[in-house]
């Protein structure tokens, strides 16, 4: 069993993970293009923290333009275990107001314009994932926002949307007929490509606005949400400490870390060397053997 090692996601309103100890910012090169910008390492209670503020310092880039595949490949390479991400959320469910946490556990994706995979184009990988939420890691986020303080809804379905606009009324009220009970711009494809990077991920959104189903409340606007955001950064971040404080001090293994032994499905003799080799990171325990192999040969 190894130690834990925390990559967290910081979303709107999350620009810094907070006082960590012996904070560096660390150069790190993806193979699939710019993250969103610099990555900082620390420590947390003793437990490693690497935060990558996900529309990059700023907030210049849009759910659109954030390069995804970046920002977990090179969590992936700083040798993070588990990645939490934190988010700003539109609540579609009366429950669930402003200022509260939910804990994800499902996500619909209506995405449309993103890079949704690290694999094709010479390496083809299908992972499952019918619970894109580790259900480890995201008890253990909630039980730490619980303890911070936050009103904290275990599970919901969070409904993905491309973005930037907010949805129509029509839109907010077909997401709720689905059963979603959450709405936000990227979750996806953040959390497939965790997956293919085997690399538990949870989700702990911060309630910031009611979307604009609700005839009791104004429409969605975005300096109410950054208000509520801002009001919230401390709880993040004091919820952090609590996770640090509570895990336990040796990782088990998770399904999810093995999760390509079995999802790859181009035969390796048919992998292309170049498509091989950017997977060194995210998929370094199976395809190391063949960058290996391409270099000897040359
Ligand atoms: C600031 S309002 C919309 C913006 O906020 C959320 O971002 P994040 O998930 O990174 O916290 C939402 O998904 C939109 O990107
Ligand atoms: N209502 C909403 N819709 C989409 N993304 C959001 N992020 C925060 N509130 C949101």
């Amino acid at each position: 069993m190894a130690g834990w090692h925390i990559g967290v996601i910081g979303g709107s309103g999350l620009y810094d993970p907070g006082a960590l100890d012996e904070a560096q910012e660390i150069p790190v090169a993806s193979a699939f293009g710019e993250p969103s910008g610099p990555v900082v390492t620390g420590r947390l209670g003793g437990v490693r923290f690497t935060f990558v503020a996900r529309h990059g310092a700023g907030h210049r880039l849009s759910p659109t333009h954030v390069n995804y595949r970046a920002n977990v490949d090179v969590l992936k390479r700083c040798g993070v275990t588990d990645v939490l991400a934190i988010s700003a959320i539109g609540s579609l469910a009366e429950d669930m107001a402003p200022g509260h946490f939910v804990a994800v556990d499902q996500i619909i994706d209506r995405t449309t314009r993103r890079e949704g995979s690290f694999f094709g184009n010479g390496v083809v990988a299908h992972v499952p994932l019918a619970d894109p939420v580790c259900p480890r890691l995201s008890a253990l986020a909630a039980d730490a926002a619980k303890a911070a303080g936050a009103t904290l809804h275990r599970g919901g379905t969070y409904v993905a949307i491309e973005g930037p606009q907010f949805s129509t009324r029509a839109e907010s009220h077909l997401y709720r007929s689905w059963g979603a009970q959450v709405i936000g711009m990227t979750a996806m494809p953040e959390a497939r490509l965790a997956r293919e990077a085997e690399l538990p991920y949870a989700l702990l959104g911060m309630v910031t606005d009611y979307d604009c189903w609700r005839d009791a409340t104004a429409d969605v606007d975005v300096t109410d949400i950054l208000a509520v955001m801002r009001a919230n950064a401390d709880l993040a971040q004091t919820t952090l400490a609590r996770l640090a404080a509570s895990l336990p001090g040796e990782r088990a293994a998770s399904p999810i870390d093995t999760v390509l032994d079995h999802a790859i499905i181009t035969p390796r003799d048919n992998w292309d060397p170049a498509a091989a080799a950017r997977l060194d990171a995210v998929a370094g325990r199976i395809v190391s053997v063949v960058s290996n192999r391409g270099a000897t040969s040359e």
